[in-house]
């Protein structure tokens, strides 16, 4: 196979690089970019000089049908609508019987912060170091261009997305210059590549000796050819989700699940023997290199639901290299229209994470219809389906009706539990011996008699910290409503006794105040992140022992009479056990302070309810916000629902699309790890 990449007239470092990628994807398959549509952010550029570009391709294509002048766009970030665009001709007929690849750029003049930079195009153009495979090493190039970083990202993308056969194990050294790069978006790259190749393989790129403290992983997913492109985009997600869920709990083997059930395999020896096992250690939040996946066939639901489960809630910061408009060629219409509904929540899952990181900035290229259809894409989604999941991983499930009185009984002919039942001796003696592992999709356990389950040999699971930052939005905001009257505003609005009066039903400020936490678990911890936009003063916590994470947040350990003494707002985030049932009592009450608010989004037992009422009523304490009562549902005529300072919700703590989704991923792999003889991810 004879490559030429022909650089005429003043050559563009940047633009050089991307065709350099742009480049290997024609050397080693065909000329697929031509149904890849990528958008270049100039910052400042020559539109006339872009314009005057005239980029050709020329190669041989024997498994492709033929496809002409596919484009490749460019475009200001000043100037939507100049779109400028370079035509790829893609002259099949006319290439010689050798692949030949011949891409020209008279000039591209828009990177004049390269214009001084001396890199020998040719030689590195000419000598690519990774055509035949293996190895890409980017180490000689001086990074440090946005521009000059985007068409590199870009040229990955469509590498990595495309090239199929190439089997491409990015040098450390390119993902530390990545770190260099400027701009937030190129902090800490995580490239996967959904991919597929003969052999399936793992890489990733170890941690750079010279940077001992600076985690830099870059791993590409590739999945075996006999996997269909639906599996591979769902071991994409998947393999996202491991790196996001970077809980230390998390086997880094767990990706063989999934290609275990599937036809693809992946290579035992390349997980086993893998030098970095603590790979999902210190993978940080931030920052993804995320390439597109061209999407040629069909997705189903449950898999675009599980991609966009993997990305939802926790990615902050993701680039995505995406391919808008899709315009595919012509042979390509037919299938996309027959696809047309899968192909668009597939998309909807991937762009869900770029919505994500549009929060705070990134590159991205969608207009504002793209995102309504994108959210309303979202917005029909059916929670996830826990028996879907499972079954997919070849367990038979039935839904037992939660308001069935013998569920136990049911229970006889199952190996698991996976619900928020009460299990209890008597349950478990209905439920007879077959009954092996219990797993609940909930942090809280109190509905499960432990000890009674472990005594007779059975394991158990829960489901914590993936509902933390659910809670902890509630926590902040039954502080605030309760705070600032708001339940009682209501009540008066609706009552017509609203008044205009510059002193009426004033509530209390957050800022400078002292905020209490009683139980510095994940929940309070992501509370404790969550009000220190508010102005917090001061943040105290209790417990059984002083925690690290206390102090990183600047709070300090305190006793439960020091709390309940010096709070403004004591915050309850106990799990119920013996130690903690009824705590806050007529006593505790008569520590707090006059003008406190007590919230409690632990468990309503922990409360004695006719203390807190008294409390309330007494002006003992100023107001309550609670997401969780004794008893639990709150008959409609109960007191606390009558009175103004109580603030009452029916535990809706966790209850949110993506939270319940977590919680039930959580609790089904709590079961298939159990099945397969790994460790539960939560363990009780
Ligand atoms: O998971 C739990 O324990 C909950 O209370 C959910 O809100």
């Amino acid at each position: 196979m004879r490559r030429k990449l022909d650089i005429t007239s003043r050559p563009s470092a940047s633009a050089t690089y991307f065709f350099r990628e742009i480049h290997h994807i024609n050397a080693v398959r065909h000329p697929v970019i031509t149904v890849y549509y990528s958008y270049a952010t100039f910052r400042s550029y020559d539109k006339s000089a872009l314009t005057s570009t005239t980029t050709t391709t020329t190669t041989k294509n024997k498994t492709h049908s033929p496809r002409n002048n596919y484009e490749l766009r460019v475009r200001t970030d000043e100037n939507v609508v100049e779109d400028t665009t370079l035509v790829f001709n893609n002259n099949i007929d006319n290439a010689n019987d050798q692949d030949e690849v011949l891409i020209s750029v008279d000039s591209i003049s828009a990177d004049q912060d390269l214009v001084n930079e001396k890199i020998n195009v040719e030689s590195q153009v000419d000598e690519p170091s990774s055509c035949s495979g293996i190895s890409l090493d980017f180490s000689n190039m001086n990074f440090g261009s946005t521009v000059r970083n985007y068409f590199i990202n870009v040229g990955l993308a469509l590498r990595y997305t495309i090239c199929d056969t190439n089997l491409v194990s990015p040098s450390t050294k390119f993902y530390s210059r990545f770190r260099d790069c400027e701009g937030p978006r190129y902090g800490r790259p995580f490239i996967a590549a959904p991919a597929s190749s003969v052999d399936a393989k793992f890489a990733w790129v170890r941690r750079d000796e010279n940077r001992q403290n600076d985690i830099m992983r870059a791993s590409k997913l590739l999945v075996g050819t006999r996997a269909p492109r639906e599996t591979t985009f769902l071991y994409f997600g998947i393999f996202f989700q491991r790196l996001l869920l970077s809980s230390s709990n998390e086997s880094d083997t767990a990706l063989r699940d999934y290609h275990e059930s599937s036809s693809s395999r992946i290579g035992e020896e390349e997980l086993t023997n893998r030098e970095d096992k603590s790979f999902m250690d210190g993978v940080p939040t931030a920052n993804f290199l995320l390439p597109a996946v061209f999407i040629q066939e069909k997705f189903s639901r449950d898999q675009a639901r599980t991609v966009k489960m993997c990305f939802s809630s926790r990615l902050n910061h993701c680039i995505i290299a995406f391919p808008k408009n899709i315009q595919f060629a012509k042979s390509l219409e037919t299938l996309i229209d027959a696809t047309w509904d899968n192909l668009k929540s597939l998309r909807a899952s991937v762009l869900f994470a770029l919505l994500e990181s549009l929060k705070i900035g990134g590159c991205y290229d969608l207009d504002r219809n793209d995102m309504v259809a994108i959210e309303k894409c979202f917005n029909e989604y059916e929670s996830f389906q826990r028996p879907a999941y499972l079954e997919n991983n070849r367990c038979d499930v039935t839904i037992a009706d939660p308001k069935s009185a013998d569920i136990a009984k049911q229970v006889q002919q199952y190996d698991a539990l996976l619900g928020t039942t009460q299990v209890d001796g008597k349950f478990l003696d209905s439920a007879g011996s077959r009954l092996k592992i219990v797993a609940t999709p909930s942090a809280g356990y109190d509905h499960l008699d432990v000890e009674e389950i472990k005594r007779r040999g059975i394991r158990a699971g829960h489901s914590p910290r993936v509902l933390s930052a659910a809670v902890a939005e509630v926590a902040v905001c039954l502080l605030i409503m309760a705070a600032r009257r708001m339940h009682e505003g209501r009540q008066l609005l609706e009552a017509g006794k609203t008044q205009k009066g510059f002193q009426w039903l004033l509530g209390h400020d957050l800022r400078h105040k002292t905020v209490g936490i009683v139980g510095l678990g994940d929940i309070g911890t992501e509370t404790v992140k969550r009000l220190k936009a508010f102005a917090i003063d001061k943040f105290l916590y209790t417990g059984h022992s002083r925690k690290k994470i206390g102090d990183d947040l600047g709070a300090e350990f305190v006793t439960l009479d020091a709390l309940l003494r010096q709070s403004d707002f004591v915050i309850n985030c106990v799990p119920l056990t013996k130690e903690t049932t009824k705590m806050f009592d007529d006593a505790a009450f008569a520590k707090m302070k006059k003008n406190s608010v007590f919230v409690n989004i632990g468990r309503g037992l922990t409360v004695d309810t006719e203390a807190l009422v008294r409390a309330l009523k007494n002006g003992t304490i100023y107001a309550a916000g609670l997401d969780v009562t004794d008893p639990e549902p709150l008959p409609v005529d109960h007191e606390l629902l009558k009175l103004p300072n109580a603030v009452v919700l029916p535990h809706m703590g966790s209850q949110t699309v993506e939270t319940r989704e977590d919680m039930a991923v959580t609790a089904v792999k709590n079961v298939l790890n159990f099945f397969e003889g790994k460790p539960l991810l939560y363990e009780i």
